[in-house]
């Protein structure tokens, strides 16, 4: 029902709306719900008798109330700096809402709202601003965005509209944004630093979803919030039930997922992995086994990831298998949430981060202390035993009795178990550790993170490492967003005429950000000779390593390089920068375990029937005829690569079967049942660790 809207002309006349009852009156008036949930009245209260207020409550835990009620109750405009876009979820439904959204729902419930953006046009702006610039402005709530606080123009005004004393209250929302010590840092929030100092008197409420106890520390801090109350409601789930297994102790981890997800019937899911590659492996092999998934992150056209989420929001697709691309667009009640992920990957995600944060910074940099402690925390959640669900809450800040579990996790429901597979694991680890020269089963959670040696797999010592092909990076949070805006789907009714108008409301936006996007692609994915030139290196030095490994190996070291690589540019280099790093990657993987046959069969270029031969019969690249070196020095210079042959022999490297490289899976599944000797460890894993 659309309410009728407050009298507008007589606000600074309208006398404050006070006590639980009268409160309780305008929720339930103007939208519907019977009593307040968890603090947002404690939060109300607070702002309403002038003190700041910081309130930690979960996604859709209600914080918008927390100031659409002061604009309500109490004259004056209050003016909500948000981002341009968020997401509201409503029963597993995951809802794209701009600015203008919510004033379109708030002016249905009878709330003068207005927002201010630069999707606006000029004429709409101008009779806002001339409203806020007249006497007795009937505006209740104004939405903004940070970018617009940061400018003068905007902030001179506010400074005009706070002389008049009709500043009611400034709420921050997603204030985690502020702080650069959060997962979400936005430098146009740094901007709100000054908004006390400006507007002096107002109180200000910061609300978020995602504070840990530094991120609060700091909002409070950068916004010079005075003696806020600060509200946090419980991140504790108790609908969900937490356990962690480990890939390398069960047999088959596919169908291990596959087993899990089958298990839990009829709900949609999604499986979260560190990098595209794995997400399109593992959608293919859950497809294959009967289940309905799809892949989704960034290195996907616009057009199929809005598909991939428009299947998945109406249930034709269960179980979307993505990267951070997703984003976190997902609440559901009986929701499976899993990670899917390697603990050696741990020296990539803490190069990337510190990457991305500083693009200038030196490789050979240790990563930041922040990244080092998160992922500590999280290797610490996985590899000790102990109540899963508290050290998740002491992550918040909230401290909690192992009792609140209540057995909903596999550490307090099978706490001997959950021992016994960390002492495996344990064991693996170091069994692998011992193997040859790789460090890829780094694993040890008693070893800090920056005690350990840098893992030979990713540490990537040239701009390789740079590349975000590999891991989708912070850009890839907007093209949810992107998809979602382009999204068809009649979710919920008047939801597709809401999104309609979004989008062509927001066509510009995303016609620039997409073109940006493309140029971006497009450079990232080059293989620069720079690139090539430090995996020739990299290649040198496992080379010389295996050398140092294999006495009986009589290879020319330099030669063998440029052979390997230029081996790995010819089957990627077309296809791209990330396929060819993790071919040279899995290369130097190969060359940490190859034995003396394997590898000079690969290198051996004469050898016409390769590989059955044994390694004395065949002739390492050191004398291999003059004319087949130069053939691949040929190779090495052409540029059309794909039509080389190796002649005089007349043999085309296509034509010998050289030994597989196995894929980065195929070698931890590999390394993991064999002993130190190359010995088939007896089969005596779980299938399910339950
Ligand atoms: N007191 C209440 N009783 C019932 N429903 C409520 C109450 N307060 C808010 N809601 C509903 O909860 C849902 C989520 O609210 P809201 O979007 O404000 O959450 P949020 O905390 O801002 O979440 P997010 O972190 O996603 O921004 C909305 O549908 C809202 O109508
Ligand atoms: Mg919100």
């Amino acid at each position: 029902m659309k309410k009728a809207l407050l009298p507008v002309n007589n606000i600074s006349k309208e006398r404050k709306v006070s006590g639980k009852e009268a409160l309780t009156k305008l929720l339930r008036w103007h939208f519907g719900h019977s009593a307040y949930r968890g603090k947002q009245l404690e939060a109300i209260e607070s702002v309403l008798s002038g003190r700041d207020c910081f309130c930690l409550m979960p996604t859709g835990g209600g914080k918008s109330i927390c100031y659409q009620i002061p604009a309500l109750a109490k004259p004056g405009i209050v003016l909500v700096v948000s981002p341009l876009i968020g997401f509201e979820f409503i029963e597993c439904i995951v809802f794209l809402h701009d600015h203008s959204l919510n004033v379109m729902a708030l002016k249905e419930k009878g709330v003068a709202a207005e927002y201010l953006s630069s999707t606006q046009t000029t004429q709409v702006r101008n009779k806002i601003h001339e409203e806020l610039e007249s006497g007795n402005p009937g505006l209740r709530l104004l939405y903004v965005t940070p970018e617009l606080i940061a400018t003068t123009g905007f902030m001179s005004k506010l400074t005009k509209i706070h002389s008049r004393g009709l500043l009611n209250l400034i709420a921050v929302d997603e204030a985690h944004c502020i702080s650069t010590w959060g997962h979400d840092f936005r430098p146009s929030y740094r901007k709100l630093a000054s908004l006390r100092k400006r507007l002096p008197g107002v109180p200000i409420l910061a609300l978020t979803a995602t504070a840990v106890p530094k991120v609060q520390v700091d909002v409070i801090e950068s916004l010079d919030m005075e003696n806020p109350l600060v509200l946090k409601s419980s991140f504790n789930r108790p609908n969900i039930y937490y356990e962690v297994r480990f890939k390398d102790l069960l047999t088959d981890p596919y169908v291990d997922l596959t087993d899990l997800i089958k298990s839990c019937g009829d709900v949609c899911g999604i499986v979260y992995c560190l990098e595209r590659t794995t997400c399109d492996d593992l959608a293919s092999h859950l497809s294959t086994n009967g289940i309905s998934c799809a892949a989704y992150h960034a290195g996907l056209n616009n057009k199929l990831r809005t598909s991939v989420l428009d299947d998945w929001i109406s249930a034709k697709t269960q179980v979307v298998v993505a990267t951070v691309a997703f984003g976190m667009v997902f609440y559901s009640p009986n929701s499976n949430l899993l990670f899917v992920g390697n603990f050696s990957l741990r020296q990539f995600i803490l190069n990337n981060a510190d990457n991305k944060k500083s693009p200038s910074s030196s490789l050979q940099d240790r990563p930041p202390k922040k990244s080092i402690d998160d992922f500590n925390l999280m290797v610490e959640y996985c590899e000790t035993s102990g109540c899963r669900r508290k050290k998740i809450l002491d992550s918040f800040g909230e401290q909690v009795s192992t009792s609140l579990c209540k057995k909903t996790c596999d550490a307090c429901k099978n706490p001997n178990q959950v021992e016994k597979y960390l002492e495996e694991l344990k064991a693996i680890c170091s069994l692998g550790n011992r193997i040859g020269s790789s460090k890829i089963f780094v694993s040890s959670s008693s070893k800090p993170v920056d005690e350990v040696d840098f893992s030979e797999y990713w540490s990537r010592d040239d701009e390789a490492v740079v590349s975000e092909d590999d891991i989708s990076d912070d850009d890839d949070g907007i093209d949810v967003q992107e998809c979602l805006t382009q999204s068809a789907l009649p979710s919920k009714s008047k939801f597709s005429e809401k999104m309609d108008f979004l989008q062509r409301a927001e066509e510009k936006y995303y016609q620039k950000n997409d073109h940006d996007k493309q140029s971006n692609k497009h450079d990232k994915n080059a293989i620069s000779e720079t690139t090539r030139e430090s995996c020739k290196q990299r290649l040198l030095n496992s080379l010389k390593q295996t050398q140092q490994r294999l006495d009986t190996l009589q290879i020319d070291p330099e030669m063998s390089s440029l052979f390997l690589e230029n081996e790995c540019f010819k089957k990627y280099g077309k296809t791209g920068k990330s396929f060819y790093l993790s071919q040279v990657a899995s290369t130097v993987r190969w060359l940490s375990t190859v034995d003396t046959a394997d590898l000079t069969s690969r290198l051996a270029t004469t050898n016409q029937n390769s590989t059955s031969k044994v390694a004395s019969e065949v002739k390492p690249l050191t004398s291999v005829s003059p004319s087949v070196s130069d053939q691949v020095m040929k190779m090495i210079n052409d540029k059309d690569h794909e039509n080389v042959s190796l002649s005089p022999s007349q043999i085309t490297l296509n034509d010998i079967k050289l030994p597989s490289i196995p894929s980065f899976s195929e070698f931890v599944n590999k390394k993991s049942s064999k002993d130190t000797y190359g010995v088939d460890k007896k089969p005596d894993k779980r299938s399910r660790l339950q």
